[in-house]
């Protein structure tokens, strides 16, 4: 999630992993570019390594030239995992989010829009993200459709984690071009029911129901 939306602390609820930094919205935006065209070209990296039929020699000079630059890296590091931070201006970001984090080369990555009531994303998936010969990972699909569906659970209001995710694969999803939709079905007390799904030019490819649950004590959330 990237952007101003609810967080635990500001209803005194202690939650790990969202941490509060004095970091300027500018600053911020400025630093994430600077990740972004990093992770950018090791993303590429990622797909140019599934793909590469160079020779052994040239595997182990690339590799060695890698282990020199993961050294680099290596000299300044969080202690752990980037969780969710956020400033006064509740500028949020999560560079390591394994679906949209703009630090992360797994991350396709997902960029969701927020239309009134329907979420919605386009994505290109490459070899990375690979299942059957040629079409997307069975889990990957399910990853991608479990952060669109929690974010329209979510709506950048409260928080909503996921409880339950049902998954009808209709056919293979092929890679390439993607779109992705997700909408609240209805709500019951802390239960948001969520329908979601994967197309391609041809339509819907996966369908998912899914179950988030707002945690005991986190802020509701006003209307949109
Ligand atoms: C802008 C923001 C973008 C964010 C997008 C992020 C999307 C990514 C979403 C995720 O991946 S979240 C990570 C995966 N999910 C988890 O790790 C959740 C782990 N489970 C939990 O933390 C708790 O089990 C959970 C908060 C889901 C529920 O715990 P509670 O103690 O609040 O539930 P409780 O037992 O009080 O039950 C409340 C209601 O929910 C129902 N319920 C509980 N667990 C459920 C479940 N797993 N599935 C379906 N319904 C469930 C339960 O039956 C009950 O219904 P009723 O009110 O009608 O009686």
């Amino acid at each position: 999630m990237t952007g101003r939306r609810s967080f635990p602390e500001e209803s005194a609820v202690g939650v790990g992993g969202f941490v509060r930094e004095d970091t300027p919205t500018a600053e911020v935006d400025r630093r994430e570019a600077v990740m972004a065209s990093l992770t950018g070209t090791v993303r590429e990296l990622i797909d140019a390594t599934i793909r590469t039929t160079v020779d052994d020699d040239e595997v182990h000079r690339i590799r060695d030239g890698l282990a020199a630059l993961v050294a680099r890296l290596r000299t300044a590091q969080l202690p752990g995992p980037a969780g969710i931070r956020y400033n006064a201006e509740l500028r949020s970001w999560n560079w390591g989010n394994a679906v949209m984090g703009a630090a992360n080369a797994i991350a396709p990555p997902l960029r969701v829009q927020h239309d009134s009531s329907v979420c919605h994303a386009d994505v290109v998936l490459g070899a990375a993200y690979e299942g059957p010969p040629g079409l997307v990972h069975g889990g990957v699909s399910a990853m991608l459709l479990d952060h669109i569906m929690g974010e329209a659970a979510s709506a950048m209001r409260r928080t909503a984690f996921t409880g339950t995710l049902t998954m009808r694969y209709r056919r293979g999803t092929p890679l390439g071009p993607l779109h992705l939709e997700a909408s609240i079905v209805r709500e019951e007390g802390r239960k948001i029911f969520v329908a979601g799904s994967i197309s391609d030019a041809g339509g819907a490819t996966v369908e998912a129901d899914g179950v988030f649950i707002q945690p005991v004590g986190t802020p509701a959330g006003g209307g949109r």
